[in-house]
Parts: C-alpha cells; sequence; structure tokens
C-alpha cells in the first residue's frame, strides 16, 4: 500500500538515488531549504528542519518519516553539525511523535563507527579475504565530529522509540554513488551503495515493520566490512548491486533494472 512520506534533505544526492527509484511507488511531501531545481513527485516544502513550526506543519497526515537533510561533510565544524544534524534531527522526531507518525527513517553514516577502522585492521579490511564485520550492535566510533552527530541521532531514535513507541530505523549509509563505485578508492569500493540499491532500502524501511533498529546501508560487496544480515531480516532488503562487478573502467548500472 502506498505511504505518506515525508522525505526531508530531499533536494540532495540520497534523496535524488530514493525519488529516482520510488517517485510513484508512495505519496510524497518533499522538504529542503533549498528550493527544486526540477519537477518532482508531491508536495515541495522549503523548510529548515531547525524551523519547529515549518517542521510541525509539514508532518500533518504523514505516515513515515525520511530523515536526509543535515550536514553531509565528514569535516563539518561542530557548530554546522549541533545545528543542523543534532538539533535538527531533535525537532524531526519531536514533531513526529507529536503528529502520530508511524516511523521514522534516520540517516546515519559509516562514520558513525568510522574510528573501527584502526590503523592494525586497514587495510586488509576493505579487502575481500578480511571477515570482520560490524553488525550493528557495537557501540559507536565516530571518526570525526559529523559521526559524533550521526551517533547522536542514532541515540535520539532510541529514545523517541523506547519513550514514545515510535518505529525507528537508523542506517549507517556507506558510500553513495551513482552508476559505478568509487574508482581507486578501496573503503569506498567496500561500503559502496548503488543508487538502485539505496531506492530498494529505504523502500523497504517505508513498507517493514520493525521497532528500533540499525542497519549498514551498502550494497552486496565482496569486500563489505559491514554486515547486512540486519537490514535482510528484519527490512527484507534484496541488495542486487557489487562493487566487484566493476573493473575499473565506466559500467554504468541502469538505473532501475
Ligand atoms: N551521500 C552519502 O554517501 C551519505 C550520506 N549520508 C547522510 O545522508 C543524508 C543526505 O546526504 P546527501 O544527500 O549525500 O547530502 P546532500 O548535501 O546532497 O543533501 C542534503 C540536503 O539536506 C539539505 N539540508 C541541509 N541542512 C538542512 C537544514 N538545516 N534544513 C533543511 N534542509 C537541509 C540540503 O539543502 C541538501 O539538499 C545526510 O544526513 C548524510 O549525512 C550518510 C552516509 C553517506
Ligand atoms: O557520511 C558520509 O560518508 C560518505 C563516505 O565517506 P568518505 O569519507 O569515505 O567519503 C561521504 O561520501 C558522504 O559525503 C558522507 O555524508
Amino acid at each position: 500500500m502506498a505511504q505518506s512520506v515525508l522525505l526531508t534533505g530531499a533536494a540532495g544526492r540520497v534523496g535524488e538515488a530514493i525519488l529516482g527509484g520510488l517517485a510513484d511507488d508512495h505519496e510524497w511531501r518533499l522538504l529542503d531549504r533549498d528550493p527544486p531545481t526540477d519537477d518532482q513527485p508531491g508536495e515541495f516544502v522549503v523548510a529548515d528542519i531547525t524551523d519547529e513550526e515549518a517542521v510541525r506543519e509539514a508532518m500533518a497526515g504523514i505516515d513515515v518519516v525520511i530523515h536526509l537533510a543535515g550536514d553531509p561533510r565528514p569535516e563539518a565544524p561542530w557548530d554546522s553539525v549541533l545545528t543542523n544534524n543534532i538539533d535538527g534531527t531533535q525537532t524531526v522526531f519531536e514533531a513526529a511523535v507529536d503528529a502520530g507518525v508511524e516511523k521514522v527513517v534516520f540517516a546515519s553514516s559509516n562514520h558513525a563507527v568510522g574510528n573501527y577502522e584502526t590503523d592494525e585492521r586497514t587495510p586488509d579490511l576493505y579487502r575481500e579475504h578480511d571477515d570482520y564485520l560490524l553488525d550493528g550492535t557495537e557501540l559507536p566510533r565516530p571518526s570525526n565530529l559529523y559521526g559524533v552527530s550521526k551517533a547522536a541521532g542514532e541515540t535520539l531514535g532510541r529514545y523517541y522509540h523506547d519513550e514514545y513507541d515510535l518505529s525507528v530505523v537508523c542506517v549507517r549509509i556507506g558510500n553513495l554513488t551513482r552508476g559505478h563505485p568509487p574508482i581507486d578508492y578501496e573503503r569506498g569500493q567496500a561500503m559502496w551503495l548503488s543508487y538502485r540499491d539505496c531506492a530498494r532500502l529505504f523502500d523497504r524501511c517505508i513498507r517493514a515493520d520493525y521497532e528500533y533498529e540499525i542497519v549498514y546501508g551498502i550494497s552486496d560487496n565482496d569486500r563489505k566490512y559491514y554486515s547486512l544480515e540486519r537490514a535482510r531480516e528484519v527490512l527484507g532488503y534484496r541488495p542486487r548491486d557489487n562493487s566487484a562487478h566493476f573493473d575499473g573502467e565506466e559500467q554504468v548500472v541502469e538505473p532501475d533494472t
């Protein structure tokens, strides 16, 4: 059944991947502080997520929130992640609970756990023969202040689930690139998320039933050091792409096959 979905940060790259695959599958309300540059499905709300009133208005009649808006830069300074990623995320969770939203899908990041990639473990960790896997049950070990803000968002989700029974899934997104995996970047190839697997994963986050979950958001890469077990089991995610199927030449993945 089509769900009424509020997508924050809709004008960005992850928003583009989600809408590229799912524009016709749900009823969309899009929100971003930047206005759209081209035609978009549904209604577009130009607002900042730190604007409580605007966020509250945008929640009316919504079943599911996909919360992407924020500063995505691993090198982002504290004042920006504090405002956009922590304060903004709290505003979104609070408004979702008040509006009776069923589920919030939170865009977390590989950088919430980036410091598991110790000097001893890397670069072997990024290679197929290495069987070390993070599975989402580990504590955060952020690699920068941006990663700290994502760990804070996951904790906000835990609180709003436990206190208000909101269904929450935190997706620790890897490295989203369009068409092919990052070139000459082993870490990026290990955590590649193709555009079409991104759409598949977020579709499952919209449709599946869950309580509080942390899952990894990557394609089914041979090199992976993030487990897909939980995303498969709880969400029914079935990724189709694998960075190993690219040899450095331009092999473009068709948008929706
Ligand atoms: N692209 C990737 O590979 C990854 C992305 N993520 C997370 O996914 C989310 C989306 O990332 P991208 O699409 O790559 O970034 P992006 O920069 O392309 O898109 C983010 C969007 O959020 C909007 N935005 C930022 N702050 C806002 C605010 N205060 N109020 C309203 N809108 C605001 C921006 O205008 C932009 O359109 C971010 O939370 C990021 O941390 C996490 C891991 C990997
Ligand atoms: O969280 C994010 O992670 C990806 C991958 O990190 P990188 O340090 O290997 O580039 C990054 O591209 C994205 O901008 C960021 O939001």
